[in-house]
């Protein structure tokens, strides 16, 4: 495909996604009947829709119209690469640019910026004052990738041998111990031998920045909560030697490849239906908006409404008070999200110390999204 044919093929996929379809879906769907797409074409696609996805309204204001087309202009503009080298109408490109579309756009302000609803983004400047439009520029901006070293498999010389042996560049990340920054080669990492035998792990850095932080020493016994996939109980079970840990979801199909997984990293995770506790550690890694995490699920900014975010305050304190009746006697209880917002970080703790007197807060983090991870909160609550 050429450059412009992406570009073209992307303007149709972003108008799937105004209509209601799921990016991946709406990807899938072009995927599917564009089988003279090669992986570096298809590649490029999704870069450019996700892209947009994440500048949904800085594009579409500087592009002058909601549709897919008017967004790729957008972008392109953003980007500094003038548009009329794509929209030529050569190559199975867009078709040149009318004289209607190239004097309509204007400069996206305030929330249009900052590529948030105005809601979110008056909740981001409330947050975070001054460092409300770095936040919100981060999610403007792709995310890196990052590896945990699975200490139960080898260390860290050992995971850049590997890793430099296959091809994959990587340098050691600061947010965490064990985490690499995937620096080049990306996409062989899943074919790769150093990921097949466990020797590494797909983390993002502030989530194992939150598993460093907690209070782990082998012979404990310790709850992962709200295990999902298991990254955090797989990174637990490293600290613990091996484990063992107790994995709970309340949705077990969430950890449906748990198993696989621990096998593959040599970590003892056991499935619990339904725990009962006294554990030295409970871990409530909660459902959260995700904000932390929006450049990688950008469709998750525009998704999210005010009552999903009171509805999860909701849950998010349901399942702290439910936790923390499974901790033993001078045991740990520990809160995370990827969540970027007081509401669902100090505000909980805050309100969960007023229910539940004799909880002192022992640890307490909280990571930006900036190039060295994800968003990400924790607090450790001590009795
Ligand atoms: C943020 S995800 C967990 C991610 C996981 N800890 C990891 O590191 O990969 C939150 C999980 O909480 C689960 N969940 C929701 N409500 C719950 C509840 N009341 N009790 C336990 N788990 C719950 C969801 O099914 C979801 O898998």
């Amino acid at each position: 495909m050429t450059p412009a044919a992406r570009v073209q093929a992307a303007i149709g996929i972003l108008d799937r996604i105004a209509a209601g379809e799921a990016a991946e879906k709406a990807l899938l769907g072009w995927a599917r009947g564009a089988r003279y797409a090669g992986s570096k074409d298809r590649a490029a696609v999704r870069d450019h829709v996700f892209d947009a996805v994440r500048r949904w309204r800085s594009t579409a204001v500087l592009g002058g119209a909601e549709t897919g087309r008017a967004r790729m202009l957008g972008l392109l503009r953003q980007q500094g690469i003038d548009p009329d080298t794509l929209f030529s109408g050569a190559g199975h490109g867009p078709a040149p640019l009318t004289q209607a579309e190239r004097a309509a756009g204007r400069d996206p302000a305030g929330a249009e910026a900052a590529d948030l609803p105005d809601w979110l983004w008056q909740k981001v400047v409330a947050d975070w004052a001054d460092k409300a439009e770095t936040v919100a520029d981060a999610f403007r901006s792709r995310a890196e990738t990052f590896l945990r070293v699975n200490t139960l498999r080898g260390d860290l010389d050992e995971a850049l041998r590997a890793l430099a042996e296959e091809g994959i560049g990587v340098e050691p990340a600061p947010r965490a111990r064990f985490a690499l920054r995937v620096t080049g080669n990306t996409r062989a990492l899943a074919r790769s031998e150093a990921y097949a035998s466990g020797l590494v792990e797909l983390q993002d850095a502030s989530s194992q920045a939150v598993v460093e932080a907690l209070p782990l020493h082998p012979g404990m016994t310790v709850l992962d909560q709200c295990a999902g996939g298991g990254g955090k109980a797989l990174a637990m079970a490293a600290r613990l030697n091996g484990g063992p840990v107790d994995a709970h979801d309340a949705d077990p199909a969430r950890m449906a490849d748990l198993p696989g997984r621990a096998a593959r990293a040599g970590a003892d995770i056991r499935m619990v239906a339904d725990p009962r506790g006294p554990y030295d550690l409970v871990l409530t890694d909660v459902p959260c908006s995700g904000s932390g995490a929006w450049r990688r699920a950008p469709e998750g900014k525009w998704r999210l409404t005010p009552d999903r975010f009171t509805e999860l305050g909701i849950i998010q304190a349901s399942i702290l008070d439910a936790a923390s009746g499974l901790v033993g006697r001078g045991g740990a209880l520990a809160y995370a999200t990827c969540s970027i917002f007081a509401a669902e970080n100090r505000d909980q703790i805050d309100r969960f110390q007023a229910r539940n007197p004799g909880w002192r807060l022992e640890t307490e983090r909280l990571f930006p999204p900036d190039q060295d991870g994800d968003g990400f909160y924790l607090a450790v609550l001590r009795r």
